[in-house]
């Protein structure tokens, strides 16, 4: 049988990307920390996948087992050596705490098989697998870099499921009934149901990021603010509704410049997606779509990106600007990263964080924007 190894047994790990490759006859090794997590993997070796729809449907995921990479480091590097895919769904900031491991793997596969392993970070992160990547190169010696480079395949991808908090009793996870994995190659790749394969991503993940990610975190802050506790409470709120489409008309029309996509398509592409989230089956928290704001407002994500995109092509930006300001006004106390901004901006005011944050000059254009609405929303 097949094998995949997948880091980050979690949401998108059971739910998304590890049932695809249980589905296609792979066996699947999830690799985590959370020990009750991968017993209960061991011990069941399957679950189901919910979809979150009216009438009922579930899908059994068969052949899986776990590992946890904490206290079974030698199991993971064995793991390796069996696999045909080597996957994440970690979180872009874990990548890093993962790559010294991934790299003894792949040392040790490297001298031991010609066969290749495909290597593919499914994150919300522009080019997550080539950072992946150099976090691993980081971890070898300049023999085994070379080496490496022929007999392993990294592939960027774009993922887009939504999947909530699940019971964490259970190993089963409700899903959105959509789903859409791009993947980034020229090659011939063993085949996985329901993978898309490209020649170029950039345009899949942008699209998908300033529209899907972009359209969620603009509904999760300013759904905070207002005192709602779901997603699908907050599309309840017209005034709110109105301000999300005004929003992905921002970065749809940079997208539709940078990307020549066609402008009726695209209008379609941001109702369907307004659409999914008003899936009041999900009962999606506006604290987990929002989490983790100082990642939110990287200089490369959601909100930053196709504001200053924008502003060089001299195209509007005033609502992601009032989105990012709603951004900065997340103050949930149980989120590390909205605490620390919270911080900053009582320490040093809001261009110096927005300029540790997002990568904005003090008197950039942008920044006096979001200044600007930060303090009508503050009221
Ligand atoms: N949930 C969603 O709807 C979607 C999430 N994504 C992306 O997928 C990635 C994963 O997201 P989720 O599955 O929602 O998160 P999650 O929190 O449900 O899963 C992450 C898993 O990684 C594990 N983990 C954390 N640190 C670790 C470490 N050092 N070593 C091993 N395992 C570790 C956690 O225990 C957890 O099981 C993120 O990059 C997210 O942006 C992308 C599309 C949709
Ligand atoms: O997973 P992140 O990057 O924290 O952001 C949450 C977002 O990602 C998703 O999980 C789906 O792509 C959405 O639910 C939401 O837009």
């Amino acid at each position: 049988m097949k094998k995949a190894i997948h880091f980050g047994a979690g949401n998108i790990g059971r739910g998304f990307i590890g049932a695809l490759f249980s589905e296609s006859g792979y066996h699947v090794t999830f690799v985590d920390v959370a020990n009750q997590v991968i017993n209960k993997l061991n011990e069941e070796k399957g679950y189901q996948v919910k979809l979150a729809q009216s009438q009922e449907e579930t899908i059994a995921i068969t052949n899986v087992s776990g590992i946890n990479n904490r206290t079974h480091e030698n199991d993971v590097i064995e793991a390796i050596q069996q696999a045909t895919y080597l996957t994440t769904a970690i979180g872009p900031n874990i990548l890093p705490l993962i790559a010294p491991l991934i790299a003894r793997g792949l040392a040790k596969r490297i001298t031991a098989t010609e066969d290749k392993l495909y290597v593919i970070a499914c994150e919300n992160q522009i080019g997550a697998t080539d950072i992946l990547k150099q976090h691993i190169l980081d971890n070898l010696d300049e023999e085994t870099k070379t080496q490496l480079e022929e007999k392993i395949c990294f592939f960027n991808s774009a993922v887009d499921r939504i999947v909530p908090i699940q019971n964490q009793d259970s190993l089963d996870v409700l899903v959105e009934p959509y789903y859409e994995w791009v993947v980034e190659t020229t090659e011939d790749i063993p085949p996985v149901t329901g993978m898309t394969i490209v020649k170029d991503l950039a345009p899949f993940i942008e699209r998908k990021l300033f529209t899907v990610n972009t359209g969620h975190a603009v509904i999760a802050y300013l759904g905070y603010l207002a005192g709602k506790t779901t997603i699908d409470e907050t599309l309840g709120d017209e005034e709110i509704v109105r301000e999300v489409r005004a929003t992905l008309k921002e970065t749809g029309a940079y997208l539709i410049k940078q990307y020549k996509l066609d402008e009726a398509e695209h209008l379609a592409y941001i109702d369907k997606n307004i659409e999914r989230f008003k899936n009041a089956y999900l009962n999606d928290g506006v604290t987990r779509v929002g989490r983790a704001p100082i990642r939110k407002l990287g200089p490369e994500d959601r909100l930053i990106r196709p504001a200053t995109q924008a502003q060089k092509a001299g195209l509007p930006y005033t609502h992601l600007a009032n989105a990012v300001a709603a951004a900065l006004l997340f103050d949930y106390p149980e989120d590390e990263e909205a605490v620390e901004i919270q911080e900053m901006i009582r320490e040093h005011g809001l261009a110096e964080t927005l300029q540790k944050f997002s990568g904005l000059a003090e008197d950039s254009d942008v920044t006096k924007e979001v200044i600007r609405h930060y303090k009508v929303l503050q009221g």
